[in-house]
């Protein structure tokens, strides 16, 4: 029978399958953060239960650390007591942990991969929607709830249902200036944010094996926010040059034989899919959402839309509210929407490619005087040691844009970073919704270098 990825990742972690359709799934990986982890820990404590196998765990801080100095600590109480459980968790469970000192630490989506603690072909889940990052590396990776946190620790297995599977084709040469970003916001603008309900989707086409791994990730990191539990790409030799000699990776013998399996690890020719989604990537121009959905989204040479050309009642509806909350006119060019901050970082685009990119834009320029605040938050200590080590951090700081501490930081605005009532940000990350980056906060979601650029011009420009 010829099979998708997906039938193939899932096949090959059945422990149990029920008429229903319900199934057992081994898990290969466990990704813990101090968000999702506490509740799961103290069950576990509560019911006497061991950790079935303490290696397939790796747990970081990274949703509630401060981006400035650490020697200081964590001034808010609750992110406090949330970074403190979890050391506390790590240390008597005896879980491999990157703490909040640990140069090692950063966003769990960034460690994951760069530890090589994420490979090709395994499932990986974590208390967080946006684990879906990890199957750009030919895993099926995604986000579980605490109780299946608790499951997982306890059993190292998850109760699921298998999805239906969508290929989201993707063929052509991508624009200069146009990026992973703007595909996936693209694929979103295309199909929607309820688009992917119930899928599984594989990205696939010339566009996607020409991106990088980090720009894979990217893609992978946002088929959450198109309504599909898991983003996935196929194995190539990008992948498999990506996660040689990481420290989670096998080596010797090891290697080879792992490396033999992982090249079977795609999409049979003529296998079917439930639905196929296809996009030219010529078409793609750089993308800025309007609204408080990552759907609401148009290009840089775009309008903010007017609700009085929509003809969906119901669309009109959430346009116009919308509209309100994000304080913007219908027609208003993207071009002339000014913005008051910058936040370059989250586990969508904090990597070493991402912080080069907007670092080329901002060389030998200075932040615009609208903006008060510019900030690169690295994904890991280690993105950002490299990005040091290339001088990356002088040349935002001479752009006056702030260096930061690894971590979350205002992606969502649980630790100090945050955006004051009414103020406009260009961001990186990947959710626009209301009060995302701090209450009353106005987000646009763009890439990387068009956040650097917007930060220098003061409004969003076309950085093609
Ligand atoms: C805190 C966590 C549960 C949440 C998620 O699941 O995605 C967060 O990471 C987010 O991005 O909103
Ligand atoms: S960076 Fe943002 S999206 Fe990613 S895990 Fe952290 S809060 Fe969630």
């Amino acid at each position: 029978m010829l099979k998708t990825l997906y039938d193939k990742l899932w096949d090959s972690h059945v422990v149990r399958a029920d008429a229903d359709g319900t199934t057992v799934l081994y898990i290969d990986r466990h990704l813990v953060h101090e968000v999702t982890s506490p509740q799961a820990f103290e069950g576990l404590r509560e019911a006497g239960r061991p950790l079935w196998r303490t290696a397939a765990n790796l747990a970081v801080a990274d949703h509630n650390v401060p981006t400035t100095d650490r020697r200081q600590g964590i001034a808010d109480p609750t992110s406090r007591l949330q970074v403190e459980t979890l050391d506390g968790n790590a240390r008597s469970f005896g879980l491999t942990y990157f703490n909040m000192n640990d140069k090692r630490q950063g966003i769990v989506h960034v460690i994951g991969p760069e530890q090589g603690a994420t490979l090709p072909g395994m499932t990986v889940v974590c208390g967080d929607s946006h684990t879906s990052t990890h199957g750009a590396f030919g895993c099926l990776a995604h986000g579980i709830g605490t109780s299946e946190v608790e499951h997982v620790l306890a059993t190292q297995t998850l109760l699921a249902k298998k999805s239906k599977s969508m290929l989201v084709q993707v063929d052509g040469q991508l624009p200069a200036g146009v990026t992973a970003k703007d595909v996936v916001l693209a694929v979103i603008g295309k199909i929607g944010t309820a688009g992917g309900t119930g899928y599984a989707i594989e990205f696939a086409g010339s566009t996607i094996r020409a991106l990088s791994m980090e720009g894979r990730m990217t893609v992978c990191n946002m088929a959450i926010e198109a309504g599909a539990r898991a983003g996935m790409v196929a194995v190539d030799q990008t992948t498999i040059d990506y996660v040689k000699g990481r420290p989670f990776a096998p080596s010797g013998p090891h290697w080879e034989q792992a490396v033999a399996y992982w090249r079977t690890l795609h999409t049979d020719p003529g296998a079917k899919f439930d639905l196929v989604v296809t996009l030219d990537a010529a078409q793609i121009r750089p993308q800025v959402t309007w609204g408080t959905s990552p759907e609401m989204v148009t290009t840089i040479d775009g309008r903010v839309p007017d609700p009085d050309q929509e003809k969906d009642p119901v669309k009109r509806d959430a346009m116009e509210k919308a509209l309100v909350y994000m304080g913007l006119k219908p027609n208003t060019a993207i071009a002339d929407i000014r913005i008051d901050k910058v936040f370059i970082g989250s586990c969508t685009n904090s990597r070493i490619e991402d912080l080069r990119a907007a670092a080329a834009v901002v060389r030998g320029h200075y932040r615009a005087s609208n903006v008060k605040l510019a900030m690169v938050v690295p994904g890991s200590g280690l993105v950002k040691e490299q990005a040091e080590r290339e001088g990356l951090d002088q040349v935002f700081k001479a752009a006056g844009f702030e260096w930061r501490e690894p971590g979350c930081s205002m992606c969502l605005a649980m630790n100090a970073d945050r955006l004051e009532p009414g103020e406009r940000c260009a961001s990186t990350s990947n959710r626009n919704f209301e009060g995302r980056q701090g209450q009353g906060s106005r987000t646009h979601l763009v890439s990387p270098a068009m956040a650097a650029a917007a930060g220098i011009a003061g409004h969003f420009v076309d950085v093609r």
